[in-house]
């Protein structure tokens, strides 16, 4: 009886189960469309920019160290073997011949676009001191970088974008910073001090208290930057006579501001970024000052090095806090951006090291993969700072009594419509806009869920008021519905455990004589490990049967072990059989050779069907693997960062047997 119960409880749960599904499918949908909805990858794209010889400078007549082989890739000397060159493939590479236009348009222009979807971009240039990185971002009158480039272009497509009678307003704003000597200064403010830099909790990164210049056209642009520009420090080295000290970081916001329902904003970030090169101090023969400054550069660059290392092997821990200049990049690298590495290299010979340390850098940021989205909120105050035609906003009726003096122009800092009286007179659209934002933001998202459906989904916001409202009804009663099945659920799973309870109890009773005392001892359950070893059967068989069987399996007289018990007072000891396995030096060697084939040839995948292999170890093996070559012995494992010895042996241990004994069997 208490049997058919119990199956009768659990039918009852799973219908409850199956309803509960049902009923909540439309929410599900809803969030697996967020769900998938993740942004897609974006890899960082690197482009290779060598400058011509620089007349005067020293090795200006030797022949250049590197040579270009086409659009995307250069191969240089193999300071290893004479006989070879190293080469390497980029997203472009542009000689010594080619033009600030060039590198502008091929790299950095189609990125621009990305701005005005509410994205964010970066543009770094890299290398050695004295490699042409501030030619490269800022240029000169006669032949401007892409910095002046990528500020014309886009206060013309802001200008298009935004004009009257386009859905959208748009505004530019400009910050220039330096990191100097691991300090954050506002080069729009010389009184300003070291500032801090925060992550706000979408992840973005913010400096509190930076000059923010509005911007509407190029000369706005120069007016402030050009004196802002002589602000950056900078001081002559051997290598370069006006050498960047600093990093220098030029900040471009891009706000749009919906001018309709549901009077969306969205803000794309650009940055702009100069790097100080990296200094060979023996070359550069710096002292005291340039010396600690130099100091500094290095240290910050090294720390780019490690956070680009990081993610290439999934690191958990990206260390971009250890410096102030990686903490600024958390978001172009390996965050939201889409950003573009320019490398610069020099011809020279005497820089030859330094071109193939920032080549090698470059190649590694190739894979870099960044995930941007789309920066898009709800304005807060929606009738605030867009100029927006009360016409646009009100239905007739009180279109003609809103009109008046309570109308706003375009960057009115105060919120508009929000006395009490004003409110009373709010038309349906009014309404919408000052509703809660949390509900405001699920009808968008409804919207775009029904937006996306095609043809039958006509966009919620657009449709009439009263279907809305039962449109957010039926919601909020499915809500509630799921709410109440799931208690439900809750009481019926009680329910079943009780009558369980009940059941053990009833046998208890019915059979006393089967049951033995239990053991007093606190038992924890380990996690099952993730595949056992088990020794095939048939071959444990077969091996005790043959003389030469590689596998031996022998009965030790046991060892003793405490045993506690509810009826002694004292812990008995007991002897124990225990089985010990004789392998042949043959078989041990097939195990490791199949492992070492699995660490050098198997993906992140296969390795995780190693014992003792998480998908993290399985990440660090394979990229260990693809930065230093394959492993020569199942012992360079050890050489794994996060890998120790003893994680190594007992690795090795769990695993040895188990993929011999495989290969004897034929495959698995
Ligand atoms: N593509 C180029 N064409 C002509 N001249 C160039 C080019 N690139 C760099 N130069 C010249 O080389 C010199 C060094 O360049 P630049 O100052 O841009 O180097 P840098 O990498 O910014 O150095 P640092 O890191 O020390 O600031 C400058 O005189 C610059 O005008």
């Amino acid at each position: 009886l208490s049997a058919d119960k119990s199956t009768e409880s659990k039918r009852k749960v799973t219908c409850l189960l199956k309803l509960v599904s049902a009923v909540g499918a439309g929410r599900c949908r809803l969030s697996k469309i967020g769900a998938s909805r993740r942004p897609p990858p974006a890899r960082v794209r690197v482009a290779v920019r060598l400058r011509p010889f620089v007349d005067g400078t020293a090795g200006a007549s030797d022949p250049p160290c590197v040579r270009g082989m086409d659009s995307c890739s250069l191969e240089i000397a193999n300071w290893r073997n004479h006989q070879e060159t190293l080469k390497y493939q980029f997203d472009a590479f542009y000689g010594e011949r080619s033009t600030q236009q060039d590198i502008y348009a091929g790299s950095v222009q189609p990125i621009l676009r990305h701005l005005l979807e509410g994205q964010n971009a970066s543009v770094l240039a890299y290398g050695p001191t004295g490699a042409g990185k501030t030619h490269t971002m800022l240029g000169s009158p006669e032949q401007p970088g892409v910095i002046p480039r990528a500020l014309m272009d886009l206060l013309q497509l802001t200008r298009e974008e935004g004009a009257e009678g386009r859905p959208w307003a748009l505004s530019v704003t400009m910050s220039y910073l330096e990191i100097y000597q691991e300090k954050v200064l506002d080069l729009l403010d010389s009184t300003s001090g070291d500032l801090v830099i925060r992550e706000d909790c979408r992840g973005n990164i913010l400096i509190p208290g930076l000059t923010q210049k509005p911007i509407t056209s190029f000369a706005d642009f120069e007016r402030h930057f050009l004196p802002a520009s002589r602000n950056r420090t900078v001081g002559a080295t051997r290598l370069n006579q006006r050498s960047s000290r600093s990093h220098a970081v030029l900040l471009v916001k891009v706000d749009q501001r919906e001018r309709l329902a549901p009077f969306r904003q969205r803000e794309g970030k650009l940055y702009l970024i100069d790097l100080a090169g990296s200094e060979d101090n023996r070359r550069t023969g710096n002292k005291g000052l340039r010396l600690k400054e130099s100091g500094a550069i290095n240290a910050s660059l090294f720390v780019l090095g490690k956070v680009v290392d990081a993610l290439n092997q999934g690191l958990p821990r990206v260390p971009y806090r250890d410096s102030k200049l990686t903490r600024l990049l958390q978001d172009s690298l390996g965050g939201s951006a889409h950003s573009i590495l320019i490398a610069n290299i020099a011809p020279e010979r005497h820089f030859y090291l330094d071109t193939v340390s920032a080549l090698n850098f470059a190649a590694r940021t190739k894979e870099v993969i960044n995930r941007p989205f789309t920066n898009e909120s709800l304005q807060p105050h929606v009738l605030g700072p867009v100029k927006l035609s009360q016409k646009e906003l009100l239905g007739p009726p009180e279109a003609k009594k809103a009109r008046g003096p309570e109308e706003e122009e375009i960057g009115s800092a105060e919120p508009m419509a929000a006395s009490a009286s004003a409110s009373q007179k709010l038309s349906p659209l009014q309404k919408l806009s000052s509703m809660d934002p949390a509900m405001l933001e699920r009808l968008l998202s409804l919207d775009r869920l029904l937006a996306s459906q095609g043809s039958q989904g006509a966009p919620l916001l657009s449709t009439p008021k009263r279907e809305r409202m039962v449109l957010m009804k039926t919601v909020e009663e499915k809500d509630l519905e799921i709410e109440r099945l799931k208690m439900k659920q809750k009481e019926l799973e009680a329910k079943v455990l009780a009558q369980k309870a009940e059941d053990s109890k009833e046998k208890e009773n019915h059979c006393p004589t089967i049951l033995r005392p239990l053991l007093h001892r606190t038992v924890t359950v380990a996690k099952p490990l993730k595949k056992a070893v088990v020794m095939p059967l048939q071959l444990i068989q077969e091996q005790a049967a043959s003389p030469n069987a590689e596998i031996h399996i022998l009965k030790n007289k046991g060892r003793k072990r405490k045993v506690e018990s509810l009826d002694a007072p004292e812990p008995e000891e007991k002897a124990e059989d225990c089985w010990e396995l004789q392998i042949s030096p043959e078989l041990l060697a097939h195990g490791r050779q199949k492992i070492l084939d699995l660490l050098n040839e198997g993906s992140a995948r296969d390795l995780r069907s190693l014992q003792r292999i998480g998908p993290k170890k399985a990440q660090l093996i394979v990229g260990w693997r693809e930065l230093h070559g394959p492993f020569s012995q199942v012992e360079d494992l050890e050489r794994v960062e996060g890998i120790t010895g003893k994680q190594m042996e007992s690795f090795l241990k769990a695993n040895i047997l188990g993929l011999a004994a495989g290969q004897r069997c034929g495959p698995s």
